[in-house]
């Protein structure tokens, strides 16, 4: 796929990190890569190449998961060189209670529907996690400038309505002016992103799931609606496969 629009968004989730590979809840713990999500990093990065799609500005959660996949990729594209922008807008999803345990536990303690319920409803959040807990980042420094507002849980549509002002007033503001926006993030927040751009409704948005890695392309119109509806994968072979995985997570 070569960009045909002038408005080309691209959305990467990082590559499999080490939490993902244990199979636990993750959320706003900044846990790192594994080797292969490097690989598949520096995967993402040569399908962009081999594409054409050499972006002009990157945008970042402030997650090193998905600061070094963006890194990786870009390196692999040679375009370290790019202007980078990060806000916490683009974090996972805060997972509370749930961050830091294990998936298969908790669907084997609170059975399927609370489990499914936790994970994709679009209005139900988790209990919150304890501000004492060790996977709490109320005392985070990064978080600074978020003062008494950093969550203690989220839902989806949580993180629609903390990443809409900045969609507004940042990415969607260089896509019209005709960049190629690389968005490195998150399987919630680019979900939340999906789910704004293709119009998807509250009940259909639990049934989408994105894989790790793998360039997500959108091409834009003049009002920044999709061109192609659900965008494109690079190598939508492995976005199958691998979208399937994440479906499944927890079920083992
Ligand atoms: O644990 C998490 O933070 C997310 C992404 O890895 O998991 P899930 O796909 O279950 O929402």
């Amino acid at each position: 796929m070569t960009s045909t629009s002038k408005h080309t968004l691209v959305l990467l989730r990082h590559g499999q990190s080490d939490w993902n590979e244990k199979n636990l809840f993750t959320g706003w713990v900044d846990v790192p890569l594994t080797d292969l999500g490097r690989k598949e990093a520096h995967r993402g990065g040569e399908l962009l190449v081999e594409h054409n799609l050499l972006p002009d500005v990157l945008y970042t959660s402030r997650l090193k998961r998905a600061i070094v996949t963006a890194n990786i990729a870009l390196e692999s594209a040679d375009r370290s060189w790019i202007d980078v922008k990060r806000s916490w807008r683009l974090n996972e999803r805060h997972y509370g209670a749930l961050q830091g345990k294990d998936k298969a536990q908790i669907r084997n303690e609170f059975g399927e529907d609370q489990f499914m319920m936790w994970r994709r409803s679009y209005d139900t959040p988790p209990p919150a996690l304890d501000d004492a807990s060790e996977w709490s980042q109320v005392n985070d420094p990064r978080y600074a400038d978020l003062g008494d507002n950093v969550p203690r849980t989220e839902c989806l549509k949580d993180v629609l309505d903390r990443f809409l002002p900045y969609w507004e007033s940042d990415i969607s503001v260089d896509l019209a002016a005709g960049k190629t926006v690389l968005v490195a993030a998150h399987g919630n927040s680019l979900r939340a992103l999906v789910k704004h751009l293709d119009g998807i409704s509250d009940d259909d948005i639990a049934g989408l799931n994105i894989p790790t890695g793998i360039p997500l392309v959108y091409e834009l119109d003049e009002n920044l609606k999709p061109v192609n509806q659900g965008g494109t994968y690079l190598d939508a072979d492995a976005a199958a496969e691998a979208i399937q995985a994440v479906a499944n997570q927890g079920k083992k």
